[in-house]
């Protein structure tokens, strides 16, 4: 059995993999935290989850249980997982990181601490959205600079980084594929007096509202057609369920970076 401690275990996403640990035969949850002022401390991880008593009681210290778990899966906000990241790499504990939003200095530091811990961490954790990501890659390469590129996403009103961590993937895909850079050529939104667009720019656009979970459009438009490659997420089980699988994965590895194309094979 792969033991996890689940970070900001009363989240949206914290209470879905409380469920799917609990769900996979390989997988057993032995710790459950949240920042120090949270109103969910001391509370039993399973009832918050709505899957009964888990006799795992949520507490805000991860020193306190470092020898409790073989991965620490951590979806909550960057400060909070570089934190957690610091102690996993001090301690080799293997970390799942989902947590979008990050700078690209904060990215650096996740590749560093990887060279003394095995991480996986990935923007999105859906299978079908890592399969997207190769077909979005084959649709670059085949269309070359002939398509404009635009990267349009949805999530519910909560969500608090934009884009989406997965938008951004989504464009460095294209932009490294077409030999671009994705930090020269992004446009983030338009708005007035904006001229024609210039081609070689890769576009985002971002909608938040009500209870989305969680959409992504990459459309390559030509003049006479266009390609769109959507995915459209409906339940968070589905990342849940990717994470859990990848902290399974994971224990194959004692060090090294890794993102769901390994997980899943498609590198
Ligand atoms: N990779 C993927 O597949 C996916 C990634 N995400 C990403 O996961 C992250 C979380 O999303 P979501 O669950 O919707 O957000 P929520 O706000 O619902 O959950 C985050 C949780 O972390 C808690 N938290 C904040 N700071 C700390 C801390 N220092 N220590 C422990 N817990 C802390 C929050 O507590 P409080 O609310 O009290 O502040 C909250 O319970 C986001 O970055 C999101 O983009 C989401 C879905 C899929
Ligand atoms: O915050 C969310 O909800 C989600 N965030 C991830 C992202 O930023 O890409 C993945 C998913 O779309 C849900």
């Amino acid at each position: 059995m792969t033991r996890i401690a689940i970070t900001g275990a009363a989240g949206r996403m914290g209470r879905m993999l409380v469920e799917a640990v609990h769900q996979h035969p390989a997988t057993t949850l032995t710790a459950a935290l949240e920042h120090p002022d949270s109103p969910s401390l001391s509370l039993d991880a399973g009832q918050l989850a709505g899957i009964g008593t888990a006799g795992v009681v949520i507490g805000a210290d991860l020193a306190a249980i470092t020898d409790q778990f073989d991965v620490l899966i951590d979806f909550t906000r960057p400060a909070a997982t570089l934190a957690n990241l610091a102690h996993c790499q001090a301690h080799g504990k293997r970390m799942v990181i989902g947590t979008t939003g990050f700078t690209a200095t904060e990215k650096q530091t996740i590749h560093h601490a990887a060279q003394d811990t095995a991480v996986v961490f990935a923007p999105n954790m859906s299978v079908a959205v890592n399969l997207s990501f190769k077909l979005i890659e084959i649709a670059a390469k085949v269309l070359e600079d002939s398509v404009d590129v635009e990267i349009i996403e949805a999530h519910h009103r909560h969500k608090v980084d934009a884009p989406s961590g997965t938008a951004l993937r989504m464009g460095e895909i294209v932009a490294q594929t077409l030999g671009r850079d994705l930090a020269t050529c992004a446009v983030y939104g338009r708005e007035g007096q904006t001229g024609e667009r210039d081609r070689k720019t890769i576009g985002f656009a971002t909608v938040r509202a009500g209870d989305i979970v969680g959409e992504h459009t990459v459309l390559f438009a030509d003049k006479g057609e266009r390609l769109e490659i959507t995915h459209k997420a409906s339940s968070r089980m589905t990342f849940a369920t990717g994470a859990v699988r990848a902290a399974q994965w994971l224990m194959q590895h004692e060090r090294g970076l890794f993102d769901m194309q390994d997980v899943l094979g498609l590198r």
